[in-house]
């Protein structure tokens, strides 16, 4: 089906109407860097006002979700820490509640503090991350310092802006040779969003180590189901009454249809009209608007009939 394009108060009200959950991707969505997208942050109150359950779903896993909270207050966003929902949440949610992860075990961690702290609040040890010691250059040739660790049992991806030979060799070694050992990343997108522009992803700091391995991770971000099942069983939700907001179709859109919810497309990030149209498009949103913001005249009308009322 094609998305329907929705750009009248009438169509924004029935689709407010149609929903009691409502999922948002960030970047791109609500905030680029460090501003807010126009009336963003409108949309978001006038939906409060109206009771729905909001949740935010990002795939960044370089922040935890308290973190995160901190960045929503900074934007002047409200948020509780329990409607956060990323990727590094939801991986260590996962490592813990739905594989049991043994406790005398632990993570190799490729990726940034996000993860370690997430780990950190379900009790799972870990190693590698932000460790000095695995944020440095190996010397030519010098394999001495990558050495067996049998207790070991997952690899877990993200994000990586201190990326680097050794983590890769770590990570490979405990792939190889630890049995059973979990290959696992928090998110594939190929690149990250900020200031106008975009920037590799976590998918390009993983990608050498899936070449090297020969088999591929197992996704919990979006698009992959782990993270949205994660948030219909913890808060016992309706899919019928959910739909999930994004500007990336690869992501948040496909997030939405593989998971069995409607989507709604906001042009104001990574992908545009054209992407979803064409005929080999990677997904396809069910509906569309131009910004997160539009909606927000909704909440504008709404003050604006209280005033004629002489409320
Ligand atoms: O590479 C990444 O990790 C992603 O580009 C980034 O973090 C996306 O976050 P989201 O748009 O889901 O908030």
């Amino acid at each position: 089906m094609p998305a329907r394009t929705l750009s009248t108060q009438a169509e924004y009200a029935s689709l407010v109407d149609q929903y009691d959950t409502w999922l948002f991707d960030c970047d791109g969505v609500i905030w680029e860097g460090d501003h807010v997208i126009g009336k963003a942050g409108d949309t978001l109150q006038y939906l409060r006002k109206q009771g729905k359950r909001i949740f935010f779903v990002t795939n960044n896993a370089t922040k935890s979700r308290a973190t995160n909270k901190g960045k929503f207050d900074k934007m002047g966003i409200e948020c509780d820490v329990d409607e956060i929902f990323s990727s590094a949440f939801a991986s260590a949610a996962y490592l813990k509640a739905v594989l049991k992860f043994p406790a005398d075990k632990k993570v190799y961690v490729i990726g940034e503090k996000g993860i370690e702290d997430e780990l950190d609040a379900v009790g799972i040890k870990h190693s590698g991350g932000t460790n000095p010691d695995d944020n440095v250059f190996l010397d030519l040739m010098d394999f001495s310092s990558i050495t067996s660790d049998p207790e070991v049992g997952a690899v877990l991806c993200g994000l990586d802006m201190h990326m680097n030979y050794k983590k890769v060799a770590k990570a490979f070694k405990y792939l190889r040779e630890n049995e059973g050992c979990l290959f696992m990343a928090t998110n594939l997108d190929s690149t990250f969003p900020t200031h106008g522009t975009v920037h590799p992803g976590a998918g390009a700091t993983i990608a050498p180590l899936t070449c090297a391995v020969g088999r591929d991770p197992l996704v919990v971000g979006k698009p992959e189901a782990p993270m949205l099942e994660c948030i219909v069983q913890t808060h016992k939700l309706d899919k019928s009454r959910m739909i999930m907001v994004g500007d990336r179709l690869n992501t948040d859109i496909a997030f939405g249809n593989k998971g069995g919810i409607d989507t709604l497309m906001v042009l104001t990030g990574i992908d545009g009209r054209a992407d979803f149209e064409k005929e080999d498009a990677v997904a396809v949103p069910t509906y569309v608007v131009d910004a997160l913001g539009d909606l927000a005249s909704l909440g504008v009308d709404a003050l604006g009939d209280l005033a004629s009322l002489g409320a």
